[in-house]
């Protein structure tokens, strides 16, 4: 494959370039259009299946409307920050973490403007005591902006899964993540289902938000779908009581769908990496 530059490709970037993160081999950014769709559930579950996998996992919480994953992980303390200003993450599962709501627990609003933004993001990147991951997870916020945009100016990013319900309206907002992600130059891995059908205690399967929505709309943008998770009760008071499903193990029928969500983003990053090692033996 002919490459005629130094760079992995892309417009021409204006200002200092990202940096990857010394240790942290990948960045996997969760993205969705809408809100509540379960990014943050998807988020905590596909970062302590990579670790249950064999992989080192860290998990940025970056949602600053709705900063969930330190309940999720069920560790809501402070984190200690070092005289030289390094901050040490939290640890539950196996997975490092950090999140905004640390640093305004309780419930309070976290208000901030785009600059002060920019440095928390840049602060959770570089500042913390990440040491060596395979991946790092990043639990957007929902929709389009800042967020995004301080991330891809200050680390180069492995890419991108977009969290839907197959409802009309989710995706109509998922679609625009995706351009999102497009117009920065971020590849989406592939697209996840969430919320798709529902099992009732009959056993009877029902079609909550219109399943199969995800799945065609990966279709019309020629991108991969990842899976699709069940509307499940069990999956909603994992998140509330700090214990995600994914605590049972790749064996667990209901933490089944997320390990082969995992291992599809593991064997989609590998694929990446060694793509990115072909174009610097070229050049
Ligand atoms: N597959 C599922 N089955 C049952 N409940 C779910 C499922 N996925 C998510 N939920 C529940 O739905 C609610 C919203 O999920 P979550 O917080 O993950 O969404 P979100 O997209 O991160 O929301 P936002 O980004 O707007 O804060 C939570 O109570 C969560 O436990």
């Amino acid at each position: 494959m002919a490459h005629s530059g130094h760079t992995h490709g892309g417009a021409p970037q204006q200002g200092p370039q990202p940096q990857p993160i010394k240790g942290v081999a990948n960045v996997i950014a969760i993205g969705s259009g809408k809100g509540g769709v379960g990014k943050t559930t998807l988020s905590v579950n596909l970062a302590i299946a990579l670790a249950q996998l064999g992989h080192r996992v860290g998990l940025i919480d970056a949602d600053i409307y709705g900063p969930n994953v330190p309940m999720m992980m069920g560790q809501t303390r402070q984190p200690n920050v070092a005289p030289d200003n390094r901050i040490q993450p939290l640890e539950s599962f196996g997975v490092k973490f950090i999140s905004v709501g640390l640093i305004s627990p309780g419930d309070k609003p976290l208000m901030m403007r785009g600059p002060m933004l920019h440095q928390i993001i840049r602060q959770f990147l570089q500042q913390v005591e990440w040491g060596e991951l395979d991946f790092l997870v990043i639990d957007l916020p929902p929709g389009t902006g800042d967020v995004v945009i301080s991330l891809v100016q200050t680390v180069p990013l492995t890419g991108a899964v977009v969290v839907s319900t197959g409802s009309g309206v989710a995706l109509q907002d998922a679609r625009k993540a995706l351009e999102m992600f497009h117009q920065v130059h971020v590849d989406v891995l592939g697209l996840v289902e969430n919320m798709s059908q529902m099992t009732l205690p009959t056993g009877e399967v029902i079609d909550v938000f219109g399943a199969g929505g995800t799945e065609r709309t990966a279709r019309e943008y020629g991108l991969p779908f990842l899976g699709g998770i069940d509307l499940d009760p069990q999956i909603r008071e994992g998140g509330d009581t700090g214990k995600p499903v994914t605590l049972a193990g790749p064996n667990s029928q209901r933490a089944k769908a997320y390990f082969a969500i995992a291992q599809k983003v593991a064997d989609a990053s590998k694929a990446i990496a060694a793509k990115q090692e072909d174009v610097f033996e070229i050049t």
